[in-house]
């Protein structure tokens, strides 16, 4: 049995990882995540400057996932860079993720020469839950914007890059962004991030959780499994196969990633739990996958993939 898989034209021993911004700010995570069971990892969102982030607290854990306003903390898409690079050297034929977001087009073109000029050989991901213009929905829900954004960096990179697409609820906007995405040579899409702007509150003081944004903030855990599910899906339905799907939400056991590879998933991301229980939940997710894919006679995720029936 092996869970291994293929994205973005390199070979993974596995097919799970972290999900950007958890275990990825520093070269003490990145390290932890790499030298535990995950095929690989991607960084926290790189930006051009070093950027301290909102005031704390700005993560909450509840009974059934997260919280968070983080505001994009961040060690600058150099340190990222510089440490990709060097562990690329320790690591040779590795191939890992670095997460960058741009808070406008003119920024995510910088970020991608500074990648270009760089020794970094391995798979952008590019953030599209990113900041907008003021008075305009985050990136990801301004579909002109999406295209405008898409159309630039194809025209100048031409290396394995994917995007982070946040949440989308309404079938409409499956088929629009999808009609965008088929457009472009992109190496995968990454469904879902966070659900933004949630609400958490603790009833003995009746106060939010968080401090930014008036306890607003994006939700992540069991909470967003059904619509991650749902995303995954529908990308795999609507996308040109050439396009992957990387599976990010709600995953906390072999089942939620099993569930995610009948999705169409080819590689899943751990967020929240993974911040629960440390990168030595890896074993226990591998574990698990294998023991499914046993139970059912399955010797591959490819078996699988995609597989979903209905009814
Ligand atoms: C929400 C943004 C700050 C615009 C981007 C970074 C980010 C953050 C964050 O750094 O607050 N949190 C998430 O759950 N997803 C993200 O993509």
């Amino acid at each position: 049995i092996s869970t291994a898989t293929t994205l973005a034209g390199s070979n993974f021993d596995n097919c799970m990882m972290n999900a950007s911004g958890v275990y990825c700010m520093d070269s003490d995570e990145l390290l932890a995540v790499e030298n535990s069971k995950a095929a690989t990892f991607v960084t926290k969102s790189g930006t051009l400057q070093p950027r301290k982030g909102n005031p704390e607290p700005r993560y909450f854990e509840t009974e059934f996932g997260s919280i968070n306003s983080m505001g994009l903390p961040n060690n600058g898409v150099d340190y990222y860079l510089d440490f990709v690079s060097q562990d690329q050297i320790n690591h040779p034929g590795k191939t890992y993720f670095l997460s960058i977001t741009g808070f406008n087009l003119a920024e995510d073109l910088e970020l991608l020469q500074k990648v270009t000029d760089s020794d970094f050989a391995g798979v952008v991901e590019l953030n599209l839950s990113c900041p907008n213009v003021p008075g305009k929905p985050q990136t990801g829900y301004d579909f002109e914007t999406v295209d405008a954004i898409l159309k630039a960096v194809f025209d100048v990179y031409h290396k394995p890059l994917g995007v982070k697409l946040p949440p989308y609820f309404d079938i409409i906007h499956f088929d629009q962004m999808a009609e965008i995405l088929n457009k472009y040579p992109l190496s995968y899409v990454n469904s879902i991030n966070s659900i933004g702007n949630g609400l958490y509150i603790n009833d003995d003081t009746e106060t939010v959780v968080i401090k930014p944004k008036q306890g607003f903030g994006g939700i992540g855990g069991e909470y967003v499994k059904p619509t991650a599910l749902a995303n995954v899906h529908a990308f795999y339905q609507r996308l040109n196969k050439d396009i992957q799907i990387i599976g990010t939400g709600g995953i906390q056991t072999g089942k939620d990633i099993f569930e995610h590879i009948l999705c169409g998933a080819s590689m899943v991301q751990v967020g929240t739990a993974l911040m629960v229980e440390g990168p030595v939940i890896f074993e226990r997710l591998t574990a698990e996958l294998e023991a499914i894919m046993a139970e059912k006679g399955y010797s591959s995720i490819e078996d699988f993939r995609g597989k979903l029936n209905y009814l």
